[in-house]
């Protein structure tokens, strides 16, 4: 893709707290359109990045280019452009939800028809009039996402929208990302540390591990990493034992249960060589079978292996 298709891209991006280096060289690169899962283990640098992206820090080296122009130029304008849902949102507990959208609204010198709008989009018209205090926190999520809304920004950047919700109010942001998405035109970054509740939305995925970028692509670039990988799982009864008695065949397996190993699967002949020693060792076979790895695996294999990266 041009550079200048993108939505929003960062070049070289450097981030130290202190004399801690916190991100290496983040390249971001958001098409407009997309609903870009940002994903990474805790601690893996997500919230800074959006921090930076925000303009709420400074980095020590590197770009953000928002809608093709650089931040730290025109910053303001930009970030008009811009709605944030970062950690919690501050709300009022004891006014309504309206009223805290209103607050928001006229804070901002935002017409009014826009209140009434922004609680539309995020389904909570009829819960306008209650307070605060009595929302669930699904409830709160989305009044914040509502007042991220107000100025009817292109982007949105939402740092872990779900964190705390239980499924029904996940599937609820989920349903409203999507819609925001397909029927609102709003490009959207979030972030997460789980891949499940990303893969039900995102068009786009980064995968950040200790401060590096270390997967960018389509989630179907992502989903295709793992097609031409094979497992060969074996179930036995001592996974350790059956490592012990042969080394030279399952050396590279992955200890995955007390009787479960897994390792790299090459080719038929692999198998039925294992499976002759395994008997000849005189070890059960209780399963030999082939397996995929799941979307999970390759995020959890990405985050695990890429620390030499
Ligand atoms: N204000 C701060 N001062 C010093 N170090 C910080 C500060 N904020 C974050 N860090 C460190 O920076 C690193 C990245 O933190 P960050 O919050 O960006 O990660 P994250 O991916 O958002 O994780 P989480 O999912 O836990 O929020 C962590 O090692 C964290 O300890």
């Amino acid at each position: 893709m041009a550079v200048s298709d993108l939505l929003l891209e960062t070049q070289g991006l450097h981030f130290c707290f202190g004399k801690r280096p916190i991100l290496h060289d983040i390249g971001l690169q958001v098409p407009p359109g997309s609903i870009y899962g940002f994903l990474g283990p805790n601690g893996a640098g997500k919230s800074t990045t959006m921090r930076l992206l925000l303009g709420l820090l400074r980095p020590a080296a590197g770009t953000v280019q928002l809608f093709g122009h650089d931040l730290a130029r025109h910053q303001v304008a930009l970030l008009s452009r811009v709605g944030a849902l970062i950690e919690n949102p501050s709300l009022y507990g004891h006014l309504t939800g309206r009223e805290n959208v209103e607050a928001t609204r006229r804070l901002r010198g935002l017409p009014a028809h826009r209140t009434t709008e922004v609680l539309a989009l995020v389904g909570l018209s009829n819960s306008g009039g209650r307070l605060v205090k009595e929302y669930s926190l699904g409830m709160r999520q989305r009044l914040g996402l509502a007042l991220a809304l107000l100025p009817d920004p292109d982007l949105l950047l939402l740092d872990e929208p779900t964190n705390g919700l239980d499924p029904n109010g996940i599937m609820e942001m989920r349903g409203l990302l999507l819609r925001l998405r397909q029927e609102h035109g709003k490009t959207i970054l979030l972030s997460s540390h789980l891949i499940s509740e990303i893969e039900k939305v995102a068009t786009h995925v980064g995968v950040i591990q200790q401060g590096r970028l270390v997967f960018q692509g389509s989630l179907a670039a992502l989903q295709h990493r793992q097609a031409d990988q094979t497992w060969l799982v074996l179930d036995t009864a001592s996974a350790d034992t059956c490592r012990n008695l042969l080394p030279q065949l399952l050396s590279g397996a992955l200890l995955t249960g007390p009787g479960t190993l897994r390792l790299p699967f090459s080719t038929p002949d692999q198998v039925a060589t294992l499976a002759q020693a395994l008997v000849a060792a005189g070890q059960p076979i209780y399963g030999l079978r082939q397996e995929q790895p799941s979307l999970e695996d390759t995020f959890l294999q990405l985050t695990e292996t890429s620390t030499a990266l």
